[in-house]
């Protein structure tokens, strides 16, 4: 029987997979292995979604605006619907923190876990049929269960994740995430309905040739950010921005790459939500190999304040970021 690098049969389901990691740690409950499965359930539920983004009846703007000021796309609410009820009925999460509602989403206090989500990532490319995703991180609480959820279960610093991933809604749907063992990839085979592991042991190349970046702030950024962008070019590096985060940071994970959302005049404290944007990345940035800052540190150190706090964010190829942070850090430090 042909095995993958972990042993594992070719066409390993996510299921199968998470069964296995499971029974790996002795004192497992299967409560996190069936988050994890209600997650990919709600994924296949917005895929299907996605797949029909063109169609009138799911296209366009809501017609209301988040917590950040933002227009949300039908999309982004639709998905933050699905996923806050595929977790409620999933029966392990006590508390959502979502980029589209501004309070605590209170589910079950008995249970221990905690989940900050991006329902819809990359909103702008939604009516243009353009790769977008979706962004998770898991916690366990600090707090006793039974009791009410507190602010201090989500305000907790990356390095407190049990989990975290996304999943992307692109040429196809791919479900990547981490519990801190690695970096593994299941790919949705749509005529099975099933995610199936695809890639194992994800691991970002040291180096790369790949920068992205929102070059039209250029007026906006610091000289060392300047400089940064200028050295690429100098040095013949490829410019790739597709707008939506999930996707420029799976395509530089895979082929060595580096993503910047520095702060800018618009945005000084950065445009990306530390907790349920930058925090997942991170943690999988680290588990595949790469590094993940806001410029000054490690992006799971920072101890967040608020639920929708921002934070500048290079995340990618070890030195690419490290170059980066040559030329950038100053400005940071400086902002
Ligand atoms: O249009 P800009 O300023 O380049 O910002 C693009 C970035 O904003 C985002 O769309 C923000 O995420 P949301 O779409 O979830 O709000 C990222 O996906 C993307 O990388
Ligand atoms: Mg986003
Ligand atoms: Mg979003």
């Amino acid at each position: 029987m042909n095995k993958n690098s972990l042993g594992l049969p070719i066409g390993t389901t996510l299921d199968r997979f998470i069964k296995k990691k499971q029974d790996e740690f002795e004192y497992a409950t299967g409560e996190l292995s069936q988050l994890l499965r209600d997650i990919a359930l709600a994924g296949k539920i917005i895929n299907r979604e996605v797949n029909k983004s063109g169609l009138l009846d799911i296209a366009g703007a809501y017609g209301a605006k988040n917590v950040q000021g933002e227009d949300q796309q039908k999309l982004d609410v639709i998905a933050n619907i699905r996923f806050t009820r595929a977790l409620r009925n999933g029966g392990q999460v006590c508390a959502v923190i979502s980029e589209e509602d501004e309070e605590i989403i209170h589910l079950d206090q008995n249970c221990r876990y905690i989940v900050a989500i991006d329902p819809l990532d990359g909103s702008s490319n939604i009516d243009v049929n353009v790769s977008i995703g979706t962004i998770f991180s898991i916690y366990r609480r600090v707090t006793p269960t039974g009791g009410p959820v507190k602010k201090e279960d989500v305000l907790q610093p990356g390095t407190k994740q049990v989990a975290a991933g996304y999943i992307l809604y692109g040429s196809s749907t791919m479900l990547v995430y981490t519990t801190g063992h690695g970096v593994h990839g299941f790919t949705l085979e749509p005529s099975l309905g099933e995610f199936v592991l695809s890639h194992t042991n994800m691991v970002c190349p040291e180096d790369g040739n790949i920068y992205s970046i929102n070059e039209g702030s250029w007026c906006q950024f610091d000289q060392g950010v300047r400089d940064y962008i200028t050295w690429c070019k100098e040095e013949g590096l490829t410019a790739r921005y597709i707008g939506s985060l999930v996707a420029d940071y799976h395509r530089n994970m895979l082929k060595g790459g580096i993503y910047l959302y520095p702060s800018t005049e618009k945005v000084p404290e950065g445009k990306l939500r530390l907790l349920y944007e930058c925090n997942a990345l991170a943690f999988i940035a680290e588990q595949a190999g790469g590094i993940a800052t806001d410029g000054k540190q490690r992006i799971l150190e920072i101890q967040p304040e608020t639920f929708h706090q921002r934070a500048p964010l290079y995340i990618g190829s070890k030195k690419m970021v490290e170059k980066a942070l040559e030329f950038c850090g100053q400005a940071e430090e400086a902002s």
